[in-house]
């Protein structure tokens, strides 16, 4: 039996968190030369987890995220199991807490995953949504979380920098108006050509929102960020452009205007076609890829989208990714020959390795273990032959 969480031991101190002991994934994604590509996996805290399945049995999910013991244990879950192979920990909470916040129930339903029982059907709905209503604060609303990240941070102790995340406006928005996941997105995108304006309009308060909640969360503790635009790849390039780019790009910005020096990634899954607007017309450090793109080809594309932009400071971009998460369901010698081909296309520098996508329910935990090994073995091996 799992041991039972003290819920009232808890630190929300955030005059000074412990020392940070191993900075591999802030060097690297700051661009610097390191000894070896760090690594973590999107949903490393999850349902392939026993012992996170174990805390579920008792708690639901939203309840986990609210209570900052609950989400501390679960987010060290993974950090004790693979220790040292790990080289980043994730705050555990999902993007649609941002949707709740700005007034939109959402349940998660068992098997089928989240839930909007009243999803935004026209624009007349905006009405329904509270960020513009006297006295609503991204700060108060969302606190939870905040305590959350400053629990954590202390209970890792340094072992590794705690992620901070939101999704993405055109993410959120989809899910707003589709009530849960979709296979065409049809509702949300009628929305982009019937309902254009009220679109920028929900795009641009999202946006809002989502920038003032990951500069809180840089206060309360996140040391670098990561934006999940998880449904780019339901756009074509031109309406990338118009519905996904610009606010993506307005969140970088406002929250660099801040915290200059905190890691930003993006996951623009599914967004190919959009890595050199990435590159070029956002502040974001880090381009997370999934697993359909090359990693030669992308970083190829950034590198010289890069050279050939004429304005602003000079910048480099780092690339996130991108093992196709299912070949975790392959053997041992599969995931061990796949992922030091993906190492050896990122190169040796500049990489932080990571799945294409999350880890499933389904994942066999040990199978992330030799994942988590064949990264460090193969990257430092790549050092070597440099
Ligand atoms: C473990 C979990 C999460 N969310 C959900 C679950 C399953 C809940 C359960 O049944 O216990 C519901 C939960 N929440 C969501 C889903 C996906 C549903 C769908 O496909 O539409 C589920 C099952 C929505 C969601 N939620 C998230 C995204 C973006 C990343 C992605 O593309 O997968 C998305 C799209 C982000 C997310 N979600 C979560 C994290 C925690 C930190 C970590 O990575 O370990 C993060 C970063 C945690």
């Amino acid at each position: 039996m799992a041991d039972a969480i003290d819920l009232a031991n808890v630190n929300f101190d955030t005059t000074s968190f412990p020392a940070l002991k191993n900075d591999l994934y802030l060097r690297t994604a700051r661009g610097e030369e390191t000894e070896r590509a760090p690594v973590w996996c999107m949903r490393q805290a999850g349902r392939y987890l026993p012992e996170f399945r174990a805390i579920r049995v008792e708690n639901k999910f939203f309840k986990v995220c609210r209570t900052p013991a609950l989400a501390t244990e679960v987010t060290l879950q993974p950090l004790r199991r693979y220790a040292t192979l790990l080289d980043a920990a994730i705050i555990f909470c999902d993007i649609l807490v941002i949707p709740q916040a700005m007034g939109l129930e959402v349940q998660l339903v068992p098997g089928k995953g989240p839930h909007f029982p009243e999803p935004l059907r026209t624009p007349d709905d905006l009405a329904r949504l509270v960020d513009l209503k006297p006295g609503f604060s991204v700060d108060a609303e969302l606190d939870y979380l905040y305590k959350a990240l400053t629990n954590t941070r202390h209970a890792l102790d340094g072992q590794v920098p705690l992620l901070g995340f939101v999704g993405a406006p055109w993410t959120l928005m989809a899910y707003m108006i589709e009530g849960g996941g979709s296979k065409t997105l049809a509702l949300a995108k009628t929305w982009l050509f019937a309902h254009r304006s009220a679109a920028h309009e929900l795009l641009a308060r999202v946006a809002d929102v989502a920038a003032q909640f990951l500069i809180g969360q840089v206060r309360s503790g996140a040391q670098a960020l990561q934006v999940f635009e998880s449904w780019a790849g339901e756009l074509g390039p031109q309406d990338f452009t118009e519905f996904s780019l610009p606010y993506l790009a307005l969140i970088a910005a406002r929250v660099k205007a801040v915290f200059p020096d905190v890691p930003m990634t993006v996951f623009a899954r599914g967004a190919h076609y959009a890595l050199e607007q990435l590159a070029t017309d956002t502040l974001y450090d880090v381009i997370s890829l999934d697993w359909t793109i090359d990693p030669r080809a992308a970083r190829r594309r950034v590198d010289t989208a890069l050279a050939s932009r004429t304005n602003g400071v000079p910048r480099s971009v780092v690339l996130q990714g991108n093992l196709d998460p299912t070949v975790l369901l392959g053997d041992e010698h599969v995931i061990r020959e796949r992922t030091a081909e993906m190492c050896q296309a990122f190169g040796s520098s500049r990489h932080i390795a990571n799945l294409g996508h999350g880890m499933m329910p389904s994942h066999d935990p040990e199978r992330l273990r030799v994942f988590l090994e064949a990264v460090h073995q193969s990257s430092a091996d790549l050092r070597q032959q440099k």
